[in-house]
C-alpha cells in the first residue's frame, strides 16, 4: 500500500482564496480589513522565516498586518505595554507573540495579557479552557489545522484509537482535546512514556509533535493508519523533514502528511481563519 497525501499546502491555498474574497467584498462595502499584529522578540533565524511567511500571507489575502521586531533584551514591562496597546487598538483583531521568547521573559504572563478575543494563537487559558469544555472559541492553529485537513479528506475519527506523541501546551495537549471533541479515543504520550512503540503500533490515527527527527519508525505504523507529522527539521543538505520516517511510513499508512507541505501551511491558514473570525465579530458590532 502507498499512502494518500494529506496536502496541507493545497488546502491552505484554497482557504486563503476564500478569506481573500471575503475581505475584498467587505472592504468594497466600506468595512476595514482584518488586522493582525505580530510581535517577534530577538532574531531566532527559524522564527524569522515563520514571521516572514505570516506577513506575506496577510498581504496576499488583503489583511492589514503590523510587525514589531523587538530587541532581545526588551523588558517584560515594555513587552506588556506593547500588548496593552494592541489590545486597545480598534484596527487590530489578532495579536501573536512569536514563541519561544528569550529566557528572561515569561511566555505565560504575555499569553495571559493578550485579550482572549484577540488571542488568534488560541493559547490564552480562557481559550484552552473553552476547548476543554467543548465550547471552542479561538482554537490553537496547529491542532485546528490538522482537524481541518482530516475533515476535508472526509476522514471520520469517531471511535478511532488516536495517539498523540508530545504533550506541549501549543500542540500536543490542544491536539488531544480536538481529537476528543471529534469522538476519538485519545492517548497522549510524552517524554516519560515507557513504551512509545507499543502505543504507536495501536494507533488508527497518529499525530506526532515531539520535535525529534526520525523518532517514529516507518515499521511501527499500523497498516491503514492516518499519520500526521507536526515536526519540522532542517537537515544538513538543506531539506526539511519531520518526526516520522516518511518513506517507510507511507508504505503502511492509508493517509500521511508530508513535510514540508503538510501541517505547516495549515497552521498559517488557521491563523488567518482565527483573525478573520475575530474581525467578523468585531466589525459586526461596531
Ligand atoms: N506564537 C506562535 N505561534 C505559532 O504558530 C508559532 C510560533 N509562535 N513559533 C514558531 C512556530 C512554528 N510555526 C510554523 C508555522 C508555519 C510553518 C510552515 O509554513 N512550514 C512550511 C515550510 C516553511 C519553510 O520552508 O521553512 C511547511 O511545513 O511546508 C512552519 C512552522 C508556527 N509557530
Amino acid at each position: 500500500m502507498t499512502a494518500q497525501i494529506l496536502d496541507g499546502r493545497a488546502l491552505s491555498t484554497a482557504l486563503q482564496a476564500g478569506f481573500a474574497d471575503e475581505i475584498t467584498s467587505a472592504v468594497a462595502t466600506g468595512l476595514r480589513p482584518p488586522g493582525l499584529a505580530v510581535i517577534q522578540v530577538g532574531e531566532d533565524p527559524a522564527s524569522s522565516v515563520y514571521v516572514a511567511n505570516k506577513r506575506k500571507t496577510c498581504e496576499k489575502i488583503g489583511m492589514y498586518s503590523v510587525s514589531k521586531d523587538l530587541k532581545a533584551d526588551i523588558s517584560q514591562a515594555e513587552l506588556n505595554a506593547l500588548v496593552d496597546e494592541y489590545n486597545a487598538d480598534p484596527s487590530i483583531d489578532g495579536i501573536l507573540v512569536q514563541l519561544p521568547l528569550p529566557a528572561h521573559l515569561s511566555a505565560a504572563e504575555i499569553i495571559e495579557r493578550i485579550h482572549p478575543d484577540k488571542d488568534v494563537d488560541g493559547f490564552h487559558p480562557e481559550n484552552i479552557g473553552k476547548l476543554a469544555i467543548r465550547q471552542p472559541a479561538l482554537r490553537p492553529c496547529t491542532p485546528f489545522g490538522v482537524m481541518k485537513l482530516l475533515q476535508t479528506a472526509k476522514l471520520d475519527l469517531y471511535g478511532m484509537e488516536a495517539v498523540v506523541v508530545g504533550a506541549s501546551n501549543i500542540v500536543g495537549r490542544p491536539m488531544a482535546l480536538e481529537l476528543l471533541l471529534a469522538g476519538a479515543t485519545v492517548t497522549i504520550t510524552h517524554r516519560f512514556t515507557r513504551d512509545l512503540e507499543a502505543h504507536v503500533r495501536r494507533a488508527d490515527l497518529l499525530v506526532v509533535a515531539a520535535g525529534k527527527p526520525g523518532l517514529v519508525r516507518g515499521d511501527w505504523i499500523k497498516p491503514g493508519a492516518i499519520v500526521v507529522d507536526v515536526g519540522i527539521h532542517r537537515q544538513e543538505d538543506g531539506s526539511l523533514c519531520g518526526d516520522v520516517d516518511f518513506a517507510a511510513a507511507a508504505e503502511r499508512a492509508a493517509w500521511i502528511t508530508p513535510v514540508p507541505g503538510g501541517v505547516g501551511p495549515m497552521t498559517i491558514a488557521m491563523l488567518m481563519h482565527n483573525t478573520v473570525q475575530s474581525w467578523r465579530e468585531r466589525v459586526a458590532c461596531s
